[in-house]
């Protein structure tokens, strides 16, 4: 019989060959590790029929036998090996049977017992190894299964449950932020009352949301708000950062603190179609507390790997992994746990430091978080990031790294995870370069993955690994960054770029896969196969962590205090009204908007000019108030509705805003217009008010142009398109507007025109003023009927403006999912 004894932590068993042993965290695992290097389901051991096979799962870590990392491993008397980590990974020695007293191991650990679970094995279990010391957290996986036994297999991270919790069968067990809770969760993206548990006397466990505000996810997928769902041990619960799984009477609860591996396997990205790679088939992984960065000549997909890796714009083919669990499937979940500054700002650097922070978490919390709770964590990051001093100055007051910092902090407020950055330190001087890197170090050090994209090599030697990217979007090197020169051959990174100009078509690619380094530390990830990930863009995007009257609301706070922060523009918005009003009042017109000249038989078309040129002025203010207002936000747009903004709340904050300044500016401008004229005798609904009824129709055409000027914003690839585009809009409806010639009657310029707000704001005053008479079109037998004095006629005018602004408001929503993260698209 080919009996071999398995030594471990001082105790040995005599192993069974009619069955195999599976290794891991994995609490179900034959032997139970609680070192944070092993991985979730690191190996198995079973008979191979001539003798022992250990066979590595494509553990994080790998496992290790005289300083070699084995994947599979003829295990015979005298083999040793550790798992983890070469050195001092938790240690298993085989010998054979007589040479060690040992028992038999058992079939399956009894309990899933963790590292500091009060449960206390059966005394056939074998010790738990602990080579490493219980974490205070960590996270399990997801319980997916997937090829490579990877079914909730995390990497490297202390995996102990934080805490165990047991429920009284027929009693609730209430879970949330709020200390009246019976299991609380201090955490500021829980609920309040977040959910609860209820076992039930026929030994079934319910659990229901609260009406959470972050939602609560069971194997990464949001329950119904309020809704309630079985769940069985095989369940994995998500509340907040705490993952909580049952394990018999018993609430483990892992508490995710930041130690999470994180891999990317066989990532691609294709687009035209599939005619076009433009990310070839990365893998990687990264150990907690980790700093990666990641450099590449331009066009060589770093921007597009990050988008990938944050789920973004997820790859065509691949998955990222978050401690195990597919981000994209669990992105409603885990978005949370992930932290992104663009190369951009995503504040508005017009706001002091504190105050942008501050309102940013109003958007990032749940609606329950007290802004006495919100403000004190904003005065944390700025501590820890040592903003305070600077916590009052306006951000486009820093320095470019204080700014960078910003961002950071920004990002930091929730304690995501993970956290990646793209081109921090472009545009910084050296100093300002390596500031930023070393901050970024220190995120790492204090429990984060951190992974950034640069464009600067100065300090590649603060990160773990360096991923280097190569034309064509595939790895060129992964690594230590002291290895990496070497590994090409080079003596510095110029050298290196140049070499990927010069030799394109070299196989950078098959150059890495065939190099002991990436042996060492890609092989793993590479491992499995990747699992197709099945994207859930609308409950993503369902989960809203404020109402959406309180996101309206606090939109609405920021964007007048950017206004109010901004004094040119509130002088430009003030005096482009009244120069345009005073433009109209130079027109020669002795009669104004009256009926004057037609006691004699002439008409006065001079109203009808007047009318012009209010009409456009309007046209033109309502526009140019909004056309930069979308496009210039993009960035920060982006990254908020990733984090739960309501695409519709962003709007209508707009809307009322820029609706409340544009409302002013046509006021004054219709003031200043009509002040000096004489006026229409009487209008068509406010009869004794004409003036009123006019106004009104100026103010409704400058909220519809200014509806445009939205559409354009959410259009437009740059800024820089949105002036011709206004310029070109307002010449096109100065043509169309039937003053400079009739388009009434005119088939298909008459459809034309009906497209066009100014055709129907100068129908609605030209109806008050009776501008078919003043001109003389009736007279001629050629009225426009748009025009008629009637007050039918005037709703219909104001009537289409409106029906025009919604349409705008359509397409706004429409232009503006363009730009959102994908799996936020709904
Ligand atoms: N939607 C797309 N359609 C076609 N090609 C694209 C698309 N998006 C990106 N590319 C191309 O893919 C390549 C990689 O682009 P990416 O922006 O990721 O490179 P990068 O390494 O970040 O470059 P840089 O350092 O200049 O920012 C480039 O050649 C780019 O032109």
């Amino acid at each position: 019989m080919p009996d071999l004894v398995l030594e471990l932590n001082g105790q040995s068993w005599t192993l069974d060959p009619t069955r195999s042993y599976t290794l891991g965290r994995d609490p179900q695992a034959d032997l139970v590790f609680t070192d944070a290097r092993v991985s979730w389901r690191h190996a198995t051991l079973r008979w191979g029929g001539e003798g022992w096979v250990l066979e590595d799962h494509g553990s994080t870590n790998g496992t290790w036998t005289h300083g070699q990392r084995v994947q599979q491993l003829h295990a015979g008397p005298g083999t040793v090996l550790n798992l983890g980590n070469a050195e001092d990974g938790p240690r298993l020695s085989f010998t054979a049977v007589g040479a060690a007293p040992g028992g038999v191991l058992p079939r399956q650990a009894p309990q899933p017992v963790a590292a500091v679970s009060p449960a206390t094995p059966p005394s056939t279990a074998p010790p738990m190894p602990s080579a490493g010391p219980p974490a205070p957290g960590g996270f399990p996986g997801s319980g997916e299964p997937g090829p490579g036994g990877d079914a909730g297999e995390e990497g490297s991270g202390p995996r102990g449950a934080t805490a165990l919790h047991r429920f009284d069968i027929g009693r609730v067990t209430r879970i949330g932020r709020a200390l009246e809770n019976e299991l609380v969760v201090p955490d500021l993206q829980v609920s309040r009352y977040h959910a609860e548990f209820l076992a039930t006397p026929d030994g079934r466990f319910e659990l229901r949301d609260l009406g959470s505000h972050n939602g609560t996810y069971v194997n990464g997928q949001p329950m119904d708000r309020n809704g309630r769902q079985l769940i069985t041990p095989s369940d994995t619960i998500g509340i907040g950062h705490s993952t909580f799984r049952l394990v018999g009477d018993r609430l483990e609860e892992f508490v995710d603190t930041g130690e999470v591996s994180f891999s990317a396997r066989h990532l691609t990205v294709q687009v035209n179609d599939g005619a076009l790679t433009i990310l070839d088939d990365v893998s990687f992984g990264v150990p907690e507390k980790s700093l990666v960065g990641v450099i590449g000549p331009s066009g060589s997909g770093k921007s597009t790997l990050l988008r990938a890796l944050t789920g973004y714009r997820p790859a065509t083919h691949g998955e990222v992994l978050y401690d195990q669990r597919n981000l994209y499937t669990h992105f409603a979940e885990l978005r949370h746990r992930i932290g992104l500054v663009p190369q951009d700002d995503i504040l508005h650097t017009a706001l002091p430091v504190r105050q942008a922070l501050r309102l940013a978490a109003e958007l990032r919390f749940p609606g329950d978080v007290g802004k006495a709770e919100r403000n004190a964590r904003v005065e944390e990051v700025l501590a820890e990031l040592k903003l305070d001093p600077h916590a009052d100055k306006r951000i486009n007051q820093l320095s470019g790294g204080q700014r960078k910092r910003v961002s950071v902090a920004l990002e930091l407020l929730t304690k995501p995870s993970l956290i990646f950055l793209d081109e921090p330190t472009s545009g910084l001087d050296p100093g300002m370069d390596r500031d930023v890197m070393q901050l970024l170090r220190r995120l790492a050090d204090d429990g984060r993955t951190v992974l950034v994209v640069t464009h600067s090599v100065a300090e590649l030697g603060l990160c773990d690994r360096v991923l280097v990217m190569a034309p064509g979007g595939g790895v060129a090197y992964f690594g230590p960054p002291d290895e990496a020169l070497n590994f090409f051959g080079y003596d510095s990174w110029a050298d290196v770029f140049s070499a990927f100009e010069n030799y394109r078509d070299h196989d950078w690619m098959g150059r890495w896969r065939g190099s002991r380094h990436y042996r060492m530390y890609a092989a793993d990830a590479d491992a499995d196969l990747a699992r197709p990930a099945h994207l859930q863009p609308l409950r993503a995007a369902q989960q809203k962590a404020q109402s959406w009257g309180a996101q309206v609301w606090t939109l609405v706070r920021r964007y007048l205090a950017v206004i109010a922060s901004d004094k040119g523009f509130m002088a430009l918005t003030l005096a482009l009204p009244i120069i345009l009003g005073l433009v109209s009042t130079v027109i020669p017109a002795p009669h104004g908007l009256g009926y004057g000249p037609l006691e004699r038989g002439r008409g006065n078309g001079d109203a009808g000019i007047i009318l012009l040129i209010l009409v456009i002025g309007m046209c033109f203010a309502g526009s140019a108030n909004a056309v930069r207002e979308l496009i210039k936000e993009r960035v920060i747009y982006e990254r908020e509705r990733a984090v739960g903004l309501s695409r519709s709340a962003y709007l209508m904050s707009k809307v009322l805003v820029l609706g409340m300044v544009t409302i002013v500016q046509g006021v004054i401008l219709a003031l200043i217009c009509f002040a000096p004229r004489e006026l229409p005798e009487q209008g068509v609904l406010f009869v004794e008010s004409p003036a009123v009824e006019m106004t009104i129709v100026i103010t409704v055409l400058g909220i519809t142009s200014m509806m445009i000027g939205l559409v354009i914003s959410s259009v437009v690839r740059t800024s820089e398109m949105t002036m011709p585009l206004l310029v070109m809009i307002c010449v096109v409806q100065l043509v169309f507007t039937g003053v400079l010639f009739q388009v009434a009657g005119k088939p298909g310029l008459e459809q034309v025109a009906w497209l066009m707000p100014s055709r129907w704001g100068l129908a609605g005053v030209g109806s008050t003023a009776d501008l078919n008479t003043l001109m003389g079109h009736r007279q001629r037998g050629e009225t426009d009927r748009l025009w008629d004095h009637e007050a039918a006629v005037w709703i219909l005018d104001v009537g289409m403006l409106a029906v025009i602004s919604v349409g705008c408001a359509f397409l706004v929503l429409r232009f503006l999912r363009r730009h959102e993260p994908e799996v936020m698209r709904d």
